[in-house]
């Protein structure tokens, strides 16, 4: 629902401003993007070639994680796909996942290989990554697919920064000579966000075009507030519960929140999701923005989705 409110001092020269933002349902442009990959499966299995498969690979107990990768799995096969879920304890070796990707690389009927993270202390990360097959690597996370991504050639793209791009893109949000704003340098979320935003758009794969800027935990607050102020688009993939607030931002931005904070409540006591954007502050100044839960939380899951297919379309034609 939009309401409006009257800007300016005479009746011909008003501005009607909206003044609350347009809530962007990451929900919704999730089912648009779910009916986009169930026809493609279907159209695959039409043609006879098999179903599209995305093997995972959970290690620990962390409930988060349990979560996430049911959702991924539940989602997969009520798009048409199969997909199993490998499970290993906290204790499991380097070289047994290793080797367990391996497989997964090898099996032909897989066509996506993700291993949730975080992995425990004693795993590297960057390994395991780096061991899944990078046309398998639906996650985008194999140090070939990210160097591609730095190149502007068609890659795997991580499923966080795909997501905020497509909701930026079917809002209808410009970004050609704008100024967005990226608070976070993680290297699976903030950087690739980053690395498609201010990209040309004309490469292999097109980028954005914006003028980006990239806060982060060294960024003074007082600097991130200026340099927000000025922002056209927001994105916050910081990790900090109200990080960012209404006094932050320009009215008119898109805001978009890939925070994932569990907070507890402080009357009710009961934990619950927030993102690291004040919402209810800043829908009064912003023009779109983005709720959590049910923003770029089920959007990232679409997108793995979508991952998953491209990788076994590209199977088919090696
Ligand atoms: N190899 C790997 N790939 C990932 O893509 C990956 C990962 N590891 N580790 C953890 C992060 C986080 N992530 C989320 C996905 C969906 C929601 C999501 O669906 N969120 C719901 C709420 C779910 C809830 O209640 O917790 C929402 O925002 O509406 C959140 C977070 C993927 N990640
Ligand atoms: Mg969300």
């Amino acid at each position: 629902t939009h309401s409006f409110r009257q800007r300016g001092h005479r009746a011909h020269c008003y501005i009607h401003c909206r003044n609350t933002a347009t809530l962007i349902s990451g929900r919704e442009l999730a089912r648009q993007i779910h009916r986009e990959v169930q026809s493609e499966i279907l159209e695959m299995v039409a043609q006879g070639y098999r179903r599209p498969h995305l093997s995972v690979i959970l290690v620990g107990n962390d409930p988060a994680s349990h979560c996430y990768v049911r959702n991924k799995t539940r989602t997969a096969t009520a798009l048409g796909m199969s997909s199993s879920t490998v499970f290993r304890p906290e204790s499991v070796s380097q070289d047994e996942l290793l080797d367990l990707i391996d497989s997964m690389n090898r099996e032909r009927r897989v066509s996506g290989v993700l291993v949730q993270l975080p992995l425990p202390e004693h795993i590297s990360e960057r390994a395991v990554c780096n061991a899944v097959a990078p046309e398998k690597d639906v996650d985008g996370f194999h140090i070939v697919n990210v160097g591609k991504l730095s190149l502007d050639q068609r890659c795997m793209i991580p499923a966080t920064a795909s997501a905020v791009w497509e909701i930026i893109r079917r809002t209808g949000i410009e970004t050609v000579g704008k100024n967005v704003v990226v608070v976070g340098r993680s290297k699976n979320v903030g950087m690739p966000i980053a690395m498609l935003l201010h990209s040309d758009r004309r490469h292999e794969r097109p980028g954005g075009d914006a003028t980006v800027t990239i806060t982060h935990r060294c960024t003074p607050r007082p600097q991130l507030k200026e340099i927000s102020r000025l922002a056209d688009i927001i994105i916050s993939a910081a990790g900090v519960p109200h990080l960012i607030t209404a006094d932050m931002v320009k009215e008119g931005a898109a805001v978009i929140d890939v925070g994932i904070n569990r907070v507890q409540n402080t009357t009710s006591g009961e934990l619950c999701l927030v993102g690291d954007v004040d919402f209810e502050g800043v829908r009064e100044k912003a023009a779109f923005i983005t709720p959590v839960p049910g923003g770029v939380g089920p959007m990232t899951i679409a997108m793995v989705m979508k991952n998953t297919v491209i990788a076994a379309r590209n199977a088919l034609i090696h």
